[in-house]
């Protein structure tokens, strides 16, 4: 029986033409980038409800409802429209992303992405030093999986090298840029003044004002790391997954930062904070 069986698989892949290995690895990497994207854009849930409405118009073709199959298929055809609509700033970011990836750039290794990453980090974590000595308040996204481009509103392009020193002169006091949040994309500094969603948690303390909601409310709904400076207190915060983590210095953001973003420091500094950040501290 196993003979059999591997005999026949042996048929089969003397069978294989080189055409069919390069359909097969076509497939997979159209799956694989399938899945990353899915993953990168937290659309798991939005997943689950595509997959349900699939099972449901099988179950309904399977019993022949005429009335509610003829819907569904309506419902589809516009579906399909409307989470092209949904998703149209993360697909044009994944063709952006393909337009820019050389075929050399597949092969290569990791190592100017993590100094770009590390040089980002170094920045950010001195502009925030600098801001919390000055009492100078600062609110600043850095994406890393999600693309937030639907959750902000306002926002002036910026598309600059990340430096401690612009990071400082945007938010200093009663200048045009110093209102809202920075975004940091693709190790750049993309936006200024952008208007963040507040958090909605209740239990959030009262002594935290809107600039800490905001931050902890993009956290919650994208996969991005805020960087908060008080102005009141000079306190530098950072919220993740909308949980905040509070009294932070120029080395222990940085370390945080590391870990949270940089392939790099994983293996340098691995589970490094993990106390400090589970603590819910609001
Ligand atoms: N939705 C928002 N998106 C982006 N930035 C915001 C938003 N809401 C408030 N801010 C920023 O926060 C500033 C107001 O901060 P506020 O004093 O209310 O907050 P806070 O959390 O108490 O911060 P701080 O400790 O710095 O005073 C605004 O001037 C603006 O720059």
């Amino acid at each position: 029986m196993l003979a059999n069986f591997f005999s026949s698989a042996l048929d089969q892949i003397s069978l294989l033409r080189i055409a069919d290995a390069v359909d097969i690895v076509i497939v997979a990497v159209l799956v694989y980038i399938l899945l990353k994207f899915i993953r990168d854009s937290h659309t798991t849930r939005l997943l689950k409800g595509v997959i349900l409405i699939i099972v449901g118009i099988q179950v309904v073709y399977l019993f022949n409802l005429h009335v509610t199959s003829y819907i569904f298929s309506k419902c589809a055809q516009i579906g399909v429209i409307a989470l092209v609509v949904i998703f149209q700033p993360e697909l044009r970011r994944a063709l952006d992303q393909v337009g820019k990836t050389s075929i050399s750039g597949w092969f290569s290794n990791d190592s100017e992405s993590d100094t770009n990453v590390l040089s980002m980090i170094r920045e950010v974590s001195h502009a925030a030093q600098a801001m919390s000595n000055d009492k100078t308040g600062a609110l600043i996204v850095i994406e890393h999986g999600s693309d937030i481009d639907s959750m902000i509103s306002s926002g002036i392009k910026i598309d600059a090298e990340v430096s401690s020193e612009l990071l400082i002169n945007i938010f200093v006091h009663n200048t045009p840029l110093h209102d809202g949040a920075v975004i940091i994309r693709d190790n750049r500094i993309a936006l200024a003044t952008c208007v963040l969603p507040l958090s909605q948690n209740p239990h959030i303390t009262s002594e935290l004002g809107t600039r800490h909601r905001a931050g902890i409310g993009i956290s919650e709904e994208a996969d991005v790391i805020v960087v908060i400076v008080s102005e009141e207190t000079g306190n530098i915060s950072i919220a993740y997954k909308g949980l905040l983590t509070r009294g932070l210095n120029e080395e222990t953001m940085k370390s945080r930062l590391e870990e949270l973003l940089g392939s790099y420091s994983k293996k340098q500094n691995p589970g490094m904070f993990k106390n400090i950040f589970t603590r819910k501290e609001r």
